[in-house]
């Protein structure tokens, strides 16, 4: 039976490009899921295996990435607009570009709060939270006498764009991953934290303004800790709310490390500053750890998914 080619589109989908704006010590991010389909005069790509009209979906994923460098990410149509207009008037064969971008929009993480350690100091102009809320979980367990109370969120969603190094590692013959003095620190939050409350009905916690305490903390703790590492910064968000939440005994955080890699811009003639990532969704390291209060037992599970 004959058969013809019809509608036909090819180009790199989901290019997760991360830009930085450093404004002296004030950040600025633009954080994009950008896809790319090309369609032209491509019959012959399909029919007889000639790729001479064919730019690879590659080429389109590194075009991405260098425009992010050269023109910056004023807005996502802006960048659309770039990105079709060079496909097609660059490439005779492509007749046209669809360009569809998903941008995931950050808030700073505010700390002017008369707790903080760090107000009025640049601290907070480099520190993310991703907009769109989290959600709260909590597991109530009651044997008739005793009550356990564990609450939590997951998909918190933060990210800080400098003040966050990793190195003086084991290295070993299949360590390849190079020492970083300055790199983007970015997790995706799960984290339980138990309450030490367990029967008198009359000193009950005020469990919605403990939740927004507890929040608070763990990110201004995320924000202000100079990182050596997840682990530390883990630590340091649990201990902060052991120390300022009477109420809480235990921590357990469940941390992915959202990797954000450099984009090697060199082959283009650009030079990458610290200014365009590739924000990859796996592998991914994933820290976990409980924090306790001095002298009480561990009851979290460790494993979080079980909660
Ligand atoms: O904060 C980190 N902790 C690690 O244990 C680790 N391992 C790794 O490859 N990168 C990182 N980053």
């Amino acid at each position: 039976m004959p058969t013809i080619l019809g509608q036909n589109q090819y180009g790199k989908a989901e290019n997760r490009v991360v830009k930085i704006t450093r404004d002296g010590d004030t950040h600025h991010i633009k954080d994009l899921n950008v896809s790319v389909a090309l369609s032209g005069d491509l019959e012959e790509v399909h029919l007889s295996g000639s790729n001479a009209h064919c730019l690879p979906t590659d080429t389109t994923k590194n075009t991405v990435y260098a425009f992010a460098k050269e023109y910056g990410i004023e807005s996502a149509e802006q960048f659309g607009i770039h990105l079709a207009r060079h496909f097609v008037t660059s490439q005779e064969p492509i007749h046209r570009a669809r360009i569809r971008i998903e941008e995931y929009a950050w808030e700073r993480i505010e700390t002017s709060d008369a707790n903080s350690k760090f107000i009025g100091s640049d601290e907070v102009k480099h520190s993310f939270v991703r907009k769109g809320q989290e959600t709260r979980v909590t597991e109530i367990t009651y044997d008739g006498e005793q009550w356990q109370v564990i609450s939590g969120l997951k998909d918190l969603v933060v990210m800080n764009s400098t003040n966050s190094e990793f190195w003086g590692y084991i290295k070993d013959k299949y360590t390849t991953l190079k020492e970083a003095y300055d790199r983007i620190l970015a997790t995706q939050v799960s984290g339980r934290w138990r309450f030490n409350w367990t029967d008198d009905e009359q000193r009950m916690p005020n469990w919605e303004r403990s939740y927004e305490q507890v929040k608070k903390h763990m990110l201004h703790a995320f924000a202000e800790t100079y990182s050596l590492s997840l682990q530390q910064t883990l630590y340091q968000m649990g201990s902060r709310i052991i120390n300022n939440r009477s109420e809480i005994d235990e921590v357990r955080f469940s941390l992915p490390n959202k990797h954000h890699f450099l984009v090697d811009l060199e082959p283009f003639g650009l030079k990458n500053d610290n200014e365009v990532y590739y924000a990859a969704d796996r592998p991914y390291g994933l820290i976990e750890a409980t924090v306790l209060r001095d002298g009480v037992e561990a009851k979290i599970p460790v494993d979080l998914t079980n909660l």
